[in-house]
C-alpha cells in the first residue's frame, strides 16, 4: 500500500510562497503600531481640557483594540497552506465495498422559517451521493417538532426511490432536485416525468403546510397514520414526546431499479419546558446518541437544512484523508467552507463572509486545522468521547463509538433505546455537553465545539475544492442579518469571557499562535468599539477644535501614524495577500 500511495497520492499540500513576506510585513507593521500608540500616549499626557482628554483616551483604546485584532489576524498569515485531493486514486487503495459507513445529520428547527421542501432537498442531495447506499444513513433532526416536516419526509422517501436511480443512471452532477430543475437540464421524456413527480410532491407538501394539518387523503398507510397520531392536543414544539420514525430502511427498502436505498430516519427529540434544550448543540447530541444506537457509523457529517450537496464526489474527498496510511491519528474533523448560492454581485449585507469561511481557514490549516463552522463538516465519531489519548466511555456500551450494531434499525429494543436517549432528561448528571459530544455554554456551538476539540489535542483539515461541496442560503433581509450577527457576537463573547478564554486556557492547551487564531473569532465582536469610535470621533474632535492626528510636519511618527490606519485597512481587505 505504501508504494501505491507514493505513486498515486490521495492528497497533497504545499505552503504558500508569500509566507516569508507575510512574516516580514508583520514585523515592520508591529513597529508602526507601537509608534502610533506612543503618539497617542504623548497626546494624552499633553491634554489640557476634559474634551481633549476624552478624545485622546478613546483614540488610544480604539487603536489598542485595533492593534490587538490586527495581531490576531497575523496568526492566519504565519503558515497558510493549500491542499489538493485525488479521489480518482481512492479505489487503488481501498475497495468500494470497504468504504466506511457515514451518518449524515440534517438539522431543522422551524417549518415556517425553514420550509420542509428545503430540508427535503438537502436530504435528497445527500442520499444521492455517489457512495454505496447501504453505507449511508441520513438522520433529520426536527427541533420544530412539526408533522409537516415528517409528512414532507414521507413524501421524500417515496420520491427518492425514483430520484436516486435517475441521478445514478444519468450521471447527474447536481443532485439536489430543486437546484437541478432550476438549471439548464436536458428536456428528455424521462426528465419530464421525474420533474412532474417532484412538482406534485412539492404541491402536496406546500398544501399541507398552508392548511396547517395533514389531511387524511394524504396519509397512505396505517404506519403513517400511527406516526401522525403522536401529534395529540397537548403536542407543542416546546413540549412533546420524542418521535423517531424510520422512513427508509437500508436493505429492505429498494428503489425502482431494485437497488438498496440508504437509511432515512426522522428524529424529533423530546422537549419539555422544564428542561433546557441547548438549541442546536442539544439537537446534535441527541442525534449522536440516536444514531449510535441505530447505525453507529464511524464518520458523521453535520449539515444545516439550508445547505445542499453540490458535488457527488465529496465523500470520496473525505476518504482521501480518512483512509490509507499514513493517516493522521489525531485528525478529528474535515471542514468544507460555507459557500452560498443566489449571491448578487453586490452582496449588500456582506454575508458571503469570504474571509471567515474561505481565507482564514487556509491559514489555520497550516497550524493545526480550521475551526468548525456548523455545517459541511465530517467528524470522526470518536472525537466526541474525550481527547485522542484519553477515551471517555459513555453511559452504556451501545453508545460507544466502537460498538457494532447488529440488530435491524426497526427492531423494538433498538427503537425503545433510541427513544430513551432522545429524552429531555437523559443528559442530567452525564458528561454530554461538557466533556462529551457537542459543547454547551455558547450560542455558537460550532465554534465552541471545534475550539474545545483543538484544546483536547484533536486537529482538523480544511478541504476547499474548486467545485463547492455544499451550497447554502444567506440571510437576505437586514433583520435576519442583524439577528444573526447579534447571535454570533453573544455566542463568541460567551467563550471569550469564560474560563475557556483562548488567550489563557487556549494558549496553555495549544500554544500562542494557534490560540490567537481562535482568539480572533472569540473577540470578533470588539471590532465594533474602534469602528464606532472612528465613525464618530473625528467629527467631535473637529467641532471641538482638537487635533487627533499628528500634523504632517511632526516628523516620522506623524507620517507613519497617518498612513497606518489606511495601510491597515488596505491589507486587511485584500484577500489575495494572505
Ligand atoms: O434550537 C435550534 C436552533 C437551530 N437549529 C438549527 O441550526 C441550524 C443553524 O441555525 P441558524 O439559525 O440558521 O443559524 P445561522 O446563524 O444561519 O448558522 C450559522 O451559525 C450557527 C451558530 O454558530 C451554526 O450552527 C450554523 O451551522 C451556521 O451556519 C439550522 O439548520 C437550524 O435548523 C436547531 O436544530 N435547533
Ligand atoms: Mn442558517
Amino acid at each position: 500500500m505504501e508504494s501505491t500511495l507514493s505513486k498515486s497520492p490521495l492528497h497533497t499540500l504545499r505552503c504558500m510562497r508569500r509566507t516569508p513576506f507575510n512574516r516580514l510585513f508583520a514585523g515592520v507593521y508591529t513597529t508602526a503600531i507601537f509608534a502610533l500608540l506612543y503618539h497617542h500616549v504623548l497626546i494624552l499626557l499633553q491634554s489640557t481640557t476634559l474634551v481633549s482628554f476624552f478624545i485622546s483616551t478613546s483614540m488610544l483604546i480604539s487603536d489598542i483594540l485595533l492593534g490587538f485584532m490586527w495581531s490576531t489576524t497575523q496568526s492566519f498569515r504565519m503558515r497558510p497552506i493549500l491542499r489538493q485531493q485525488f479521489p480518482e486514486n481512492l479505489e487503488k487503495v481501498i475497495d468500494r465495498k470497504d468504504f466506511p459507513a457515514m451518518d449524515i445529520f440534517i438539522c431543522t428547527a422551524d417549518p415556517y422559517k425553514e420550509p420542509p421542501m428545503t430540508v427535503v432537498n438537502t436530504a435528497l442531495s445527500v442520499m444521492a451521493y455517489d457512495y454505496p447506499p447501504e453505507k449511508l444513513s441520513v438522520y433529520v433532526s426536527d427541533d420544530g417538532g412539526s408533522e409537516f416536516t415528517l409528512f414532507a419526509f414521507m413524501e421524500a422517501a417515496k420520491f427518492g426511490k425514483h430520484w436516486l436511480p435517475y441521478c445514478r443512471n444519468n450521471n447527474i452532477v447536481v443532485r439536489c432536485p430543486d437546484a437541478y430543475f432550476r438549471s439548464n437540464y436536458p428536456r428528455s421524456s424521462e426528465t419530464q416525468k421525474i420533474k412532474m413527480m417532484y412538482e406534485s410532491m412539492k404541491i402536496r407538501v406546500e398544501t399541507v403546510v398552508e392548511r396547517g394539518k395533514v389531511s387524511d387523503e394524504y396519509v397512505s398507510s396505517e404506519e403513517e397514520r400511527e406516526a401522525f397520531n403522536k401529534w395529540t392536543q397537548g403536542f407543542t414544539r416546546q413540549d412533546h414526546p420524542s418521535v423517531i420514525q424510520v422512513l427508509l430502511e437500508m436493505g429492505k427498502d429498494r428503489d425502482n431499479t431494485d437497488k438498496s436505498m440508504p437509511n432515512l430516519i426522522y428524529v424529533s427529540r423530546q422537549k419539555s419546558k422544564a428542561s433546557p434544550h441547548h438549541f442546536k448543540a442539544g439537537a446534535l447530541n441527541a442525534l449522536l446518541r440516536v444514531s449510535a444506537i441505530m447505525t453507529n457509523s464511524p464518520i458523521v457529517l453535520t449539515l444545516d437544512c439550508d445547505m445542499y450537496s453540490n458535488d457527488t464526489q465529496t465523500l470520496h474527498r473525505v476518504l482521501c484523508y480518512l483512509t490509507g496510511s499514513p493517516c493522521r491519528p489525531n485528525l478529528g474533523y474535515i471542514q468544507f467552507p460555507q459557500r452560498f448560492h443566489g449571491l448578487n454581485e453586490a452582496d449588500i449585507y456582506a454575508c458571503e463572509f469570504k474571509r471567515l469561511f474561505q481565507v482564514n481557514p487556509v491559514g489555520m490549516d497550516g497550524l493545526s486545522g480550521p475551526s468548525y463552522v456548523g455545517t459541511g463538516c465530517f467528524f470522526r465519531r470518536r472525537v466526541f468521547f474525550g481527547a485522542p489519548s484519553a477515551f471517555l466511555p459513555p453511559e452504556f456500551p451501545e453508545l460507544s463509538p466502537d460498538n457494532v450494531v447488529e440488530k435491524p434499525i426497526k427492531a423494538q429494543p433498538i427503537l425503545a433505546l433510541a427513544n430513551r436517549v432522545a429524552g429531555c432528561n437523559y443528559e442530567n448528571q452525564t458528561n454530554w455537553g461538557s466533556k462529551m459530544g457537542f459543547k454547551y455554554g455558547s450560542l455558537v456551538e460550532d465554534y465552541n465545539t471545534g475550539y474545545r476539540l483543538h484544546c483536547e489535542g484533536w486537529n482538523s483539515v480544511f478541504c476547499h475544492p474548486d467545485r463547492p461541496a455544499f451550497l447554502g442560503d444567506i440571510p437576505i433581509s437586514l433583520n435576519d442579518v442583524l439577528s444573526q450577527t447579534k447571535r454570533w457576537s453573544v455566542g463568541l463573547l460567551e467563550v471569550a469571557f469564560s474560563k475557556y478564554c483562548p488567550l489563557t486556557f487556549g494558549a496553555r492547551a495549544m500554544g500562542n499562535i494557534r490560540a490567537l487564531c481562535f482568539a480572533h473569532y472569540a473577540f470578533w465582536p470588539i471590532w465594533s468599539i474602534p469602528i464606532s469610535t472612528y465613525a464618530f470621533l473625528p467629527q467631535l474632535a473637529l467641532l471641538n477644535n482638537v487635533s487627533i492626528f499628528p500634523e504632517v510636519s511632526s516628523a516620522l511618527v506623524g507620517n507613519i501614524t497617518h498612513i497606518s490606519p489606511i495601510l491597515y485597512y488596505s491589507f486587511h481587505n485584500v484577500p489575495s495577500l494572505y
